[in-house]
């Protein structure tokens, strides 16, 4: 595909194929400062450790610093912070765009006249730092979630330590737009006559916990990271995700949660209701989250959530 054509294909698509190949860049950079040994750690927690290392400083420079030369009006959230654009070194710049996906899919209709100014980028350029500082590599997933006008459409989820096991090529990328579809990985049912519920690994507490419990799922699974999560919906490994905490924030769950709708499943809050990933909201996901794969019934999941939890969170609030 010549440039002129890449130039001509609708906003939303080129900011997805654009988003392919910095996600693939921000993989590489993960694997490499990884295996230097040196993740240079720092804690930004206020109360309890939250780990920042050179991977997630580096990758939000990557993501962001290439999607703003390329869309100078979009919106770009990233949970590092705020980025100095001059700051940003020219070699972490990626101006390359996925032409194949470009020629292979076309625009649904209802996106087709999106402007920049309609658009907000939420940017999770490491999720699950725990885990890749715990060296639980396979959690770890880069997440850029594309919001029009407050709610999520499009999202891409690549994941760094994912070995392919024909070629052995690591890294893979999952993406999914909403009236078109998904693609990357192995789309697959949960098991039937039994739920297999997955969950956090390292942010358990007291109503995370009890609200698990209140579910009476089969088998628990406690892995890390919100990417990772809905992964394990999309490929069958669980039937729901439900996190009874307000630790997750909107870039943790935006480009999750248009990848699971477009797959046919559901992501909202323990309530039942779907944030808002509007330019001016606030980060935390307060009221939790509760996501199903396709085919789960969504509505009886949160009819199990108990009412003390519901209490709870909204709360805090
Ligand atoms: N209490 C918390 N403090 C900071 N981040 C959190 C918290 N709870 C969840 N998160 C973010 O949500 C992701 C999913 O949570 P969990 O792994 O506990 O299920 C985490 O990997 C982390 O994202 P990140 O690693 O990008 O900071
Ligand atoms: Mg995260
Ligand atoms: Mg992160
Ligand atoms: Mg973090």
């Amino acid at each position: 595909m010549s440039i002129r054509m890449a130039a001509s294909a609708p906003l939303i698509m080129r900011i997805m194929a654009s988003s392919l190949s910095i996600a693939e860049k921000a993989g590489e950079v993960i694997r490499d400062i990884m295996s230097t040994g040196d993740l240079n750690v720092v804690d930004k927690g206020q109360k309890n450790f939250d780990p920042q290392t050179e991977a997630d400083r580096k990758c939000q420079q990557i993501i962001i610093g290439s999607l703003s030369k390329q869309y100078k009006d979009l919106k770009i959230i990233g949970e590092e912070g705020a980025e100095d654009l001059s700051k940003i070194p020219q070699e972490l710049i990626v101006d390359k765009i996925d032409s194949q996906f470009l020629e292979q899919y076309k625009c649904p209709e209802s996106f087709k006249d999106i402007s920049e100014n309609d658009l907000v980028v939420w940017v999770d350029p490491l999720d699950g730092t725990g885990e890749y500082v715990a060296g639980f590599v396979e959690n770890v997933t880069v997440l850029i979630g594309i919001a029009f006008r407050d709610t999520s459409i499009a999202g891409i989820i690549h994941q760094p330590f994912f070995k392919c096991a024909t070629t052995n090529k690591m890294g893979r990328t999952i993406w999914g737009l909403k009236e078109l579809g998904t693609s990357g990985y192995n789309k697959k049912s949960p098991p039937e006559n039994k739920l297999i519920l997955t969950t956090t690994r390292s942010h358990s507490n007291e109503i995370v916990n009890a609200t698990i419990e209140a579910i009476k799922a089969d088998e628990v699974l406690k892995v890390g990271g919100c990417g990772f999560k809905v992964l394990q919906l999309l490929e069958g490994k669980a039937h729901c995700y439900v996190f009874a905490s307000p630790g997750c924030k909107k870039w943790d769950t935006c480009s999750p949660e248009a990848i699971l709708e477009a797959d046919g499943g559901i992501l909202t809050d323990i309530l039942g209701k779907h944030y808002n990933y509007g330019p001016n909201v606030e980060y935390p996901n307060r009221t939790g989250v509760l996501a199903t794969a396709k085919g789960i019934d969504h509505e009886s999941l949160l009819e199990r959530i108990p009412i003390a939890t519901k209490e709870s969170l909204i709360k805090k609030k």
